[in-house]
């Protein structure tokens, strides 16, 4: 196959005018959304460099396709292609509820170690919205892709495992508040240090390159005290630790309040911003959920765990519009690893329908293109974008709610994304 590997070099990605990326086509409405998507970027790719730089493409399995084709839902080589390679995209894999396979989505996080979940949520002038105001909604999202409830750790009730895992429980460590212990199931929710903070460093690097005045930490630690308690301690100590000045937290804030009062606490926190500082905030997960809705211009960066962060995306992309124009990234910034992917799922009712709004994952290779440095096609693709919802031709799902706009499928879609190029 012809085409060259993206490498990188102390932290920083070399990128060829002709990389390999492998793309896993999705299942459910991943078909039609990859064809209009792979379209989109080529024609972006090929208007902005005429010919000089060109994605080669190199499909790999996943999901029903792959256990179709091999009898494995992530076969091996899958995983080897995406390291040896670095930069993937993906459309959307199905996880049945209840029982049968674990996440393959989760599991590519986890097995490549991409632990920064990256969601950008932006309004898109014209985009239908169940807010008043969607436009003051400009947040960045980054969830701790690797740990959580999400590693798996849970225990069917009945089975010998949950019996052991409950008898070590309540004779060893003397719990008493398993409500139910004849039918109970049991979950573990790990959550480290060393996750937490590579994590929150990354949320602060990111809001400290692109100039945004904060980032909150979104936890539940009230409740959940030594590990969502503590994800939100050991980021204000990280914070405070790698970054000295150039960040205000509320945790020196708290401080100042204990030895000094509360006027010499805004007093230099005042200070602290008007010299420029970045302030690190923490907001608990549920009323941050309804502050999100009533004052979403308070918060840009946000930084939280696995749980909080799936529900967070799909609540915010429903105020920008909906989970049909939600973009994200899965990012290890130290290997350089990463796959880029919508935020939404399979939508099993629409697929082969040609039907759905391909967005999210032609927003997704628009993030790659950026994280590539291929900055020129990346703008095209948004103006693509722009210009399509300008003149409202747009798929149901914006067409449902736009007064008088044109119905078009998915790949119609696609083609004007690139005719507004
Ligand atoms: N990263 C991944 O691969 C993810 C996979 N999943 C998996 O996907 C499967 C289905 O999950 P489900 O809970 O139904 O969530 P989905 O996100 O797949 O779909 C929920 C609803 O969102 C809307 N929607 C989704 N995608 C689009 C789109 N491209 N354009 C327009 N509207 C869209 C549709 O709304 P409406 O009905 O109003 O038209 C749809 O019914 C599950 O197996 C789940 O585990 C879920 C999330 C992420
Ligand atoms: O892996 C899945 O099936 C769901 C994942 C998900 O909802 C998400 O990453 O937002
Ligand atoms: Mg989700």
């Amino acid at each position: 196959m012809s085409g060259s590997k993206i490498t990188i070099e102390n932290g920083k990605l070399n990128v060829p005018n002709d990389p390999v990326l492998p793309f896993i086509e999705g299942d459910g409405i991943g078909p039609d959304i990859w064809a209009a998507s792979e379209r989109v970027l080529d024609a972006a790719v090929e208007k902005a460099y005429g010919g000089e730089r060109k994605i080669h493409w190199k499909e790999v399995l996943a999901g029903q396709k792959a256990f179709d084709q091999t009898g494995e839902w992530l076969p091996e080589e899958t995983l080897e292609a995406i390291k040896e390679y670095l930069v993937a995209i993906k459309g959307p894999l199905t996880t049945p509820v209840g029982g049968g396979i674990r996440s393959l989505n989760v599991a590519l996080r986890q097995k490549l170690d991409l632990f920064a979940c990256v969601r950008p949520v932006r309004w898109f002038t014209g985009v239908p919205s169940p807010v008043k105001n969607p436009g003051a909604i400009d947040m960045v999202i980054f969830r701790e892709n690797t740990e959580d409830i999400y590693a798996g750790i849970e225990y069917l009730n009945g089975t010998p495992e949950a019996e052991k895992v409950k008898k070590f429980l309540m004779e060893e460590m003397g719990v008493t508040q398993i409500r139910f212990p004849d039918s109970v199931s049991l979950g573990i929710k790990p959550v480290s240090v060393e996750g937490t903070e590579r994590l929150v460093r990354a949320a602060i690097d990111y809001a400290l390159d692109q100039k945004q005045p904060s980032v909150t930490l979104v936890h539940k630690g009230n409740i959940m005290k030594f590990t969502e308690g503590k994800f939100k301690d050991w980021g204000y100590e990280m914070a405070e630790r790698e970054y000295g000045d150039k960040v205000f937290t509320w945790a020196q804030y708290d401080r100042i309040v204990a030895e000094q009062g509360k006027e010499a606490a805004n007093k230099a926190q005042k200070e602290a911003l008007d010299k420029g500082a970045l302030l690190i905030k923490d907001s608990i997960a549920d009323a941050f959920l309804q502050q999100i809705l009533t004052r979403p211009a308070e918060y840009s960066v946000i930084a939280t765990l696995n749980l909080n962060g799936d529900y967070v995306s799909d609540a915010l992309a429903a105020q920008v519009g909906g989970i049909g124009i939600a973009p994200g990234a899965n990012i290890n910034y130290t290997t350089g690893r990463a796959i880029f992917e919508a935020t939404h799922g399979t939508a099993p009712k629409y697929a082969g329908l040609d039907k759905v709004n391909p967005s999210s994952v032609i927003l997704s290779g628009e993030m790659m293109l950026r994280y590539m440095g291929w900055n020129e096609a990346a703008d095209l693709v948004v103006k693509g974008v722009e210009g399509a919802i300008a003149g409202k031709r747009v798929t149901y799902d914006f067409e449902r709610l736009m007064e008088g706009a044109t119905l078009l499928k998915c790949s119609e879609f696609g083609t004007e994304i690139i005719e507004n190029m």
